[in-house]
């Protein structure tokens, strides 16, 4: 499934945050979002997603209005893990997993959801913890736990809003490993904000740079992570590496104004 956005502007209470987006991103693609703190990426992400409804502009799903659709539709369609995602409730780790099938589920659970929800707990390392709590978890296993809820709804689309943001390392590779599988082996889209440059870079098929609510830059990572474009849109000097993985950044200093 294709998502465009076409000349959207949000504001807040009349404050301007996005400053007519527009973006297309094509089934089995994986699209970055980078962009310094307020740049409007998560803002972006809720206009994708019906959260938000721009002001003008709007957001297509294979050609139709997400306006347009009804929230089944949706939840089929989209799958949305935001950047902060608060549990009051003591649910099991299965048991959050499984709400991911809740457009799928009827009148109860089925073998199919039992069988989809274990194979994706088994994916992102996590069917040690099914039977924990979630507020006993760790900020980084409960992050891996969002994750899944949303690989086990199986929609067309997903969007992440910095899913990695609590991992360690190896499990930021992990997660972003299994992110370009979906979009690889089952022709997902993937769509996900990240601040981690290198990983944008290593694992997209776009990046999409934000300044202060306008697109910067977008296209192919190395056209995008440079040190121009680095300079500009987070005030920093950089050093970009070219290694086979890709283009890394190595940030240097912040320079003397402070952008943002
Ligand atoms: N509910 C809200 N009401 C008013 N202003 C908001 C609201 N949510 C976000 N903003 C403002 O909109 C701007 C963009 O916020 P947004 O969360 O989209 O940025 P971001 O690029 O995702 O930032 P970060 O990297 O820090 O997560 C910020 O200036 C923020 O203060």
């Amino acid at each position: 499934m294709n998502i465009a956005v076409q000349n959207v502007c949000f504001s807040y209470n009349s404050h301007p945050i996005l400053k007519d987006v527009s973006l297309n991103v094509h089934q089995g693609q994986v699209v970055s979002i980078v962009g310094p703190n307020g740049a409007g990426k998560s803002t972006l992400l809720k206009c994708m997603v019906r959260l938000l409804k721009p002001q003008t502009g709007t957001v297509h799903l294979d050609g139709k209005d997400i306006a347009r659709k009804n929230s089944r539709e949706l939840a089929k369609a989209l799958g949305y893990v935001p950047q902060n995602t608060r549990d009051v409730f003591s649910f099991t780790v299965l048991e959050t997993v499984l709400m991911g099938r809740k457009p799928h589920v009827a009148w109860e659970v089925s073998d199919e959801d039992f069988r989809v929800v274990t194979q994706v707990m088994k994916f992102l390392g996590i069917e040690n913890l099914a039977a924990r709590p979630l507020d006993q978890l760790s900020g980084g296993q409960k992050q891996k736990v969002f994750v899944a809820r949303a690989l086990a709804q199986q929609p067309a689309i997903f969007l992440f809003d910095e899913p990695t943001s609590n991992l360690d390392v190896r499990h930021q590779l992990e997660v972003f490993a299994t992110i370009k599988r979906l979009t690889e082996t089952e022709g997902r889209t993937v769509i996900v904000v990240v601040h981690d440059l290198n990983l944008a870079s290593r694992f997209s098929d776009t990046l999409v740079m934000l300044k202060q609510g306008a697109i910067y830059a977008a296209g192919k990572p190395e056209q995008v992570i440079t040190e121009d474009n680095i300079r500009d849109v987070y005030n920093i000097s950089a050093t970009i590496i070219e290694t086979r993985y890709g283009h890394y950044v190595l940030p240097i200093e912040p320079l003397k104004d402070n952008a943002g």
